[in-house]
């Protein structure tokens, strides 16, 4: 197992070129918050865009649409019972995230089928919160993506069989080969697993343990993944980043909100970008 270290944050996030545009730094898609759960696509949204990403999109339940745009008018919509629509804009994507807040009835079941169907191999997928509860369910192989999974335990447990008791290194690591996706296994110190490499993330607080934290991880995750072109680089510097400001924050709050964690990323980004 191998610590991700403030090295290879560094060496991912580099500086922008002055010649580039919006379009430059990625097409994003966020698949997710239904009526109950707004809160957790407005919250992987807000660490899409502050995590840099440059054209950022929320297919989400147009009860949110009010909310999202009062709190983040950088973002665009559509309702996401717009099939068509929906289908037409994710192959404009250069990522897409799906699950934060989604839910698990029928409608989400036919978004994630949609997405599932219509990824291409050049994209980028984050499927995290109640998109892999309703991929456990299934007996379906993934598609021919750059995918990456983002479970807590309990989801991982729903998704790989292993009781959380057994979530070892050693049989997530063969969990994750049957997948053939990589897998960012959330806990108190989470791990990362890659096709060649099992990771450590050596940051990470008590504080976080409140709900959203994981929804803003795969907006980070997503939004890193638009811009930089290293999948896994940018996948274990979301990580590393998340849990990093929440260990600062945490020196002086008993708990860290996940909006404050979003507000500090394009700080510590420019700090790794000049390093
Ligand atoms: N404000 C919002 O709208 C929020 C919406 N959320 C959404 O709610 C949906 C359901 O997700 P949940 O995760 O709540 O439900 P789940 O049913 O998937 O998992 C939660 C259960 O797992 C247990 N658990 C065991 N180990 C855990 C670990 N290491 N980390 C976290 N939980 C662990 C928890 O105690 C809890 O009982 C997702 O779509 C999620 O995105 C949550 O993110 C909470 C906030
Ligand atoms: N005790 C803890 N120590 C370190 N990190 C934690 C702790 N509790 C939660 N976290 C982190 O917070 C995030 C929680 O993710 P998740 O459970 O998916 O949240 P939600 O779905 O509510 O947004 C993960 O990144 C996890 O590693
Ligand atoms: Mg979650």
């Amino acid at each position: 197992m191998q610590s991700i270290t403030t090295e290879l944050v560094h060496q991912t996030i580099t500086r922008r070129p002055a010649e580039s545009h919006k379009g430059t730094y990625g097409r994003l898609m966020l698949i997710g918050g239904n009526q109950n759960f707004g809160g957790a696509i407005i919250m992987a949204a807000t660490a899409a865009i502050y995590s840099g990403a440059g054209l950022v999109t929320v297919a989400t339940d147009a009860s949110n649409f009010t909310s999202l745009h009062a709190q983040l008018p950088e973002a665009m919509v559509v309702d996401y019972r717009q099939t068509a629509y929906v289908t037409q804009l994710l192959q404009t994507m250069d990522v897409i995230i799906i699950g934060p807040g989604l839910g698990t009835d029928q409608l989400a079941a036919n978004l994630l089928t949609t997405v599932l169907t219509h990824v291409q191999a050049h994209q980028r997928l984050v499927i995290d919160g109640s998109a892999l509860t309703l991929l456990a369910a299934r007996q379906q192989s993934l598609p021919d993506a750059q995918i990456v999974v983002t479970p807590h335990q309990m989801e991982w447990q729903r998704l790989s069989g292993l009781k959380i008791a057994d979530q070892t290194p050693t049989a997530n690591r063969q969990a994750q080969q049957h997948l053939h996706a990589i897998a960012v296994v959330k806990a108190h110190h989470t791990t990362v697993y890659t096709n060649d490499r099992v990771w450590f993330n050596p940051g990470g607080t008590p504080a976080m343990a409140t709900g959203g934290m994981g929804d803003t991880l795969a907006g980070m995750v997503g939004g890193f993944a638009a811009q930089f072109p290293d999948f896994t680089n940018a996948i274990l510097s979301a990580v590393y980043l998340h849990s990093e400001v929440a260990d600062d924050l945490a020196q002086s709050r008993y708990v860290v909100l996940p909006h404050q964690i979003s507000a500090e990323i394009p700080k510590y980004m420019h700090r790794a970008s000049l390093a």
